[in-house]
């Protein structure tokens, strides 16, 4: 699939590459997310059959002190890129996050559902939902959740140091949500751009998580079994655990409308996570 996806170092980026060597990937050098003109420029300047943005700002605690360069990386930018593909009839996918939602109750989110993000980065990835929704054209959204991989930082690596530096650790255990593999992401994104250029896309807005859904601290302690490591887990409250990001409580995605478009159903995290510390092993 010829794809121009922005994003080179990130996560799905790093995962899209292992699946779609033909594609091209755009680093924050070839196309830096602060200037959206610029990445309008690309996508009006390319061969690509299909524009993916796999690049956003993710630092959550950070954002809340940043919140200019935030709203430029994940508001701006992925609107003008909306515009950009609709203006050259090219489809276009984007991801966004869990962290759209106030996180209130326990039922699983609609991608219909009301919004309310409680912190900058959920906040301006909801300003680049929208601006993507206002552009039109063949575009999707995939929200996804908890997003893991062997590449750049995420939970998962953070619990591996900290579990072998640590005889015991306290983890949040009233947030619930699905971790998700970014491999998984990646397929997903791959197989939802093979429809569209098929002319069997449909657009909207999609959920995409992996199940079962968890609290932070059982996520924590299923990454340790698998690794054979064995510091204590105890569950904390959000409260007890202090962060400039307020995070949601509830975050469970409701996936169903993903596998009836699309036939792409919810992964098991679990399985993700054992290639993932197999990949972390032998690179290590
Ligand atoms: N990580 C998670 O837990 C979750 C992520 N998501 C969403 O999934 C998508 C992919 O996330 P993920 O792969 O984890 O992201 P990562 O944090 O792994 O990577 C972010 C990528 O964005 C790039 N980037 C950041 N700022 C700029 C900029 N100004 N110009 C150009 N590139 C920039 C980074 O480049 P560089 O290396 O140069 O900084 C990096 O390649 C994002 O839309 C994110 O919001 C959704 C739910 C959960
Ligand atoms: C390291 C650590 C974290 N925690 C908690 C804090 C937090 O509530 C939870 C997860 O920590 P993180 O810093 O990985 O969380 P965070 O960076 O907020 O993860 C989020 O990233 C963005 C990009 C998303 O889009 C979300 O889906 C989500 O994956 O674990 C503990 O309770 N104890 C610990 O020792
Ligand atoms: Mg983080």
């Amino acid at each position: 699939m010829k794809a121009l996806v922005f994003g080179r170092t990130g996560q799905v980026a790093q995962e899209l590459a292992l699946l779609l060597p033909e594609a091209e990937f755009l680093g924050r050098d070839r196309a830096d997310l602060t200037d959206p003109a610029a990445c309008a420029d690309a996508i009006a300047a390319t061969d690509a059959a299909i524009v993916i943005n796999a690049a956003a700002y993710t630092a959550v605690d950070k954002a809340e002190s940043d919140a200019d360069t935030a709203r430029l990386v994940n508001g701006a930018a992925p609107a003008a890129m909306a515009r950009a593909a609709a203006a050259r009839d090219l489809p276009f996918l984007h991801v966004s996050t869990d962290y759209v939602f106030d996180g209130s109750g326990t039922a699983p989110w609609q991608a219909g559902d009301r919004t309310g993000p409680l912190g900058v980065y959920g906040q301006t990835k909801l300003e680049g939902e929208d601006g993507v929704r206002a552009a039109g054209g063949m575009a999707a959204i995939l929200r996804t959740s908890w997003v893991f991989s062997p590449f750049g930082n995420n939970f998962v690596k953070t619990m591996l140091r900290l579990g072998r530096e640590r005889d015991a650790l306290s983890i949040v255990a009233d947030q619930i949500g699905g971790p998700t593999p970014a491999g998984d992401i990646a397929a997903a994104l791959v197989a939802m751009g093979r429809q569209m250029l098929d002319g069997r896309g449909i657009a909207g807005t999609y959920h995409f998580a992996g199940t079962p859904d968890v609290s932070w601290a059982d996520f924590a302690r299923e990454i340790f079994r698998q690794a054979g490591l064995t510091p204590k887990v105890t569950d904390i409250r959000t409260v007890d655990y202090p962060t400039p990001a307020k995070r949601p409580a509830n975050s469970r995605l409701d996936c169903s409308a993903l596998t009836r478009d699309y036939g792409i159903a919810r992964p098991e995290w679990t399985k993700g996570l054992a290639r993932v510390l197999t990949i972390l092993e032998t690179t290590s």
